[in-house]
């Protein structure tokens, strides 16, 4: 059964720790049942006047000796299962986290940030209060249960006393059966529940700057509000049945501890037992109603915990749709062109063609510029060169390669993608510019900090490079981001660099210096330019004109001028602007 796998896997690797868990459970249970029984030969003694001041010594010894053997193997024991919990925690986060690395795209727009964390965090967890703690629970109240019986039949309690009075206990299996599939369900709903809040506020806390500005926050407000009473309403669904079970278990406990005492009693006044096995037995039926209480508490989390191992083990069960053929291959991208060959792409089944056949070829150390009104499949045509969404077979070559070829690392490793909104990790300037390979010299972190136009800013800050950014360091501007997000970049000196509008929050002039220094430095390799500006590809060896997935001018700057079309007329928009602009700031 597939909610078995990670389980399986797990217990391959930690099943000597539970079997020493379980000796050690077996034997603290051994020592500890003996406990009623030196109780009831003491009171037998007492009753009959044979007890000595050397026996009550010798019994309170004893009794201690009990006690002390019990509490270092129990302890032993559950600290042996507290620490595979752990390892269990410690084991399946890394393996998600290894799987969400290598999941695509397509998975994380469909899986919000939230839902993700909630695996994280609440269904690792779930899983782990069962393997740890509900093992300890259970292996301790079935071997104290096995144990104490045994005993009860050597100390010659009759055996049908024994039967009457543990009967009740004997239902417990019948709830379980009954109650079990109805407690995993509403537990299923509620970590459903609590993995959309988890993505609610992930994504509230995330806009919280637009809420603000948009004075909108008791609509937001209302909107979580509504997600948190959802999860109300579902744990409190889980809690009526989960509650009326836990309370049920130690009931049927009194309910036995009544039958021995109403029976047990009898049969001792009527002199068919002595008063010390009645006193064995009461004590014995006591000992037995905390482990069976929790139990009760255990087979409420192992269902709970179900419904969060069959999330767990759906979600690693999903493959990625970016594969790797078995022989993928590895390709110079320096001496290799691109080529785009009719090729036509759609989000799903269902949406519309963001791209419709487009042709393309791109020599090796040429730039190509790409324009075009938002939305005309821009960042898609990059995503596919990227191959972060799979383009159909035979649409884009390297070379003489098909992407879908390619190993990902070879593609990815050679080829610099800044896109507009690069996102900075709240670690230091350096850090970040030196993403792609931390043991960088310093010095080609400041040339590349220098040629994204942003080592002035840099070197002004407090800490200059060392400069922490993000949650508890400094905010950076839009436009210093975009730079700095550049800047890592340009530092991978790629044989293939794409910049994605990566100038777009820049103001004029920056721009033009970026863009002069990025001609500049990769002179010889290949070079795609997405703007929203003509001045930002106007150098480039081709531009292309992109009008709703379809390409409807290309040519080099001065020949799209010629043109009647989108490009003259946006060129004389933009001109008409920065003429104004100039104007202004002369008068
Ligand atoms: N992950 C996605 N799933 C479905 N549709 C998408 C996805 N990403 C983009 N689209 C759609 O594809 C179309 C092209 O989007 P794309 O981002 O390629 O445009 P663009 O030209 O880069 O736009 P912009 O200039 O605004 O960045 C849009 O209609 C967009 O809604």
């Amino acid at each position: 059964m597939k909610s078995q796998r990670i389980l399986a896997d797990f217990f391959r690797k930690t099943w000597y720790i539970y079997l020493f868990s379980l000796i050690f459970h077996l034997i603290s249970n051994l020592i500890h049942v003996y406990f009623p029984k030196l109780l009831g030969q003491f009171t037998d003694k007492l009753q009959l006047g044979e007890l000595t001041r050397g026996m009550i010594v010798d019994y309170s010894l004893l009794l201690l000796l009990v006690g002390i053997g019990h509490v270092l193997f129990h302890g032993t024991a559950l600290y042996l299962v507290m620490y595979v919990g752990r390892k269990f925690e410690y084991l399946v986060r890394g393996r998600l986290f290894r799987h969400f690395t290598q999941m695509s795209e397509r998975f994380y727009s469909k899986n919000g940030v939230g839902k993700l964390l909630s695996y994280f965090m609440n269904d690792v967890t779930a899983v782990r209060e069962s393997i740890s703690m509900g093992f300890n629970s259970t292996a301790n109240a079935i071997m104290l249960l096995v144990a104490a019986v045994t005993m009860m039949i050597v100390s010659g309690i009759p055996y049908y006393l024994i039967a009457v009075s543990v009967f009740p206990l004997l239902l417990i299996p019948l709830i379980v059966v009954y109650l079990g599939p109805i407690i995993r369900k509403r537990s299923l709903e509620v970590q459903e529940a609590l993995g959309r809040m988890t993505e609610t506020a992930e994504e509230q806390f995330g806009g919280i700057r637009v809420t603000k500005k948009f004075a909108v926050e008791d609509i937001m407000e209302r909107r979580f509000g509504k997600t948190v009473e959802r999860i109300r309403q579902n744990q409190l669904r889980l809690v009526r049945v989960s509650s009326f079970f836990q309370a049920l278990i130690p009931f049927l406990g009194t309910i036995a501890l009544i039958t021995a005492l109403a029976f047990g009693g009898y049969l001792t006044v009527t002199k068919h037992i002595t008063l010390g096995n009645f006193v064995a037995l009461t004590l014995y039926v006591r000992m037995l109603m905390n482990p069976l209480q929790q139990i009760g508490n255990v087979i409420n989390t192992i269902q709970r915990s179900r419904a969060s191992l069959e999330r767990l083990n759906e979600l690693l069960s999903q493959q990625s749709d970016i594969v790797e053929p078995e022989n993928a291959k590895s390709i110079d991208l320096s001496a290799a062109g691109i080529r785009v060959e009719n090729l036509s792409f759609a989000y799903g089944a269902s949406s519309h063609q963001v791209l419709k056949n487009i042709n393309l070829h791109i020599r090796p150390g040429k730039t190509l510029g790409i324009i075009g009104r938002t939305g005309s499949g821009k960042t898609t045509l990059m995503k596919l060169l990227l191959r972060t969404y799979d383009p159909p077979t035979g649409t884009i070559w390297y070379g003489n390669t098909d992407v879908r070829e390619m190993s990902l690392e070879s593609l990815r490793s050679q080829v610099a993608y800044v896109p507009q909104d690069g996102f900075l990790f709240s670690t230091t300037i350096r850090e970040n510019i030196a993403f792609y390979q931390r043991d960088t010299e310093f010095e080609n972190v400041e040339s590349a900090a220098r040629q994204a136009q942003i080592y002035n800013h840099i070197v002004d800050l407090p800490d200059r490079f060392e400069t922490r950014l993000g949650e508890r360091g400094l905010t950076l501007s839009g436009g210093q981001r975009q730079r700095t997000s550049l800047a890592r970049g340009l530092i991978k000196n790629a044989p293939v660099m794409i910049l994605d509008d990566s100038v777009s929050a820049v103001d004029a002039v920056t721009e033009k210096d970026i863009i002069d220094s990025i001609q500049k430095e990769r002179r010889g390799k290949t070079t795609i330019i997405i703007a929203h500006r003509i001045s930002a590809i106007k150098h480039a060896d081709e531009i292309i004109v992109l009008d709703e997935g379809v390409i409807v001018q290309r040519g080099t700057h001065s020949e799209l001028l010629q043109e009647q079309g989108f490009y003259a007329e946006l060129h004389a928009i933009q001109e008409e602007g920065s003429q104004h602009a100039t104007a202004t700031s002369h008068s």
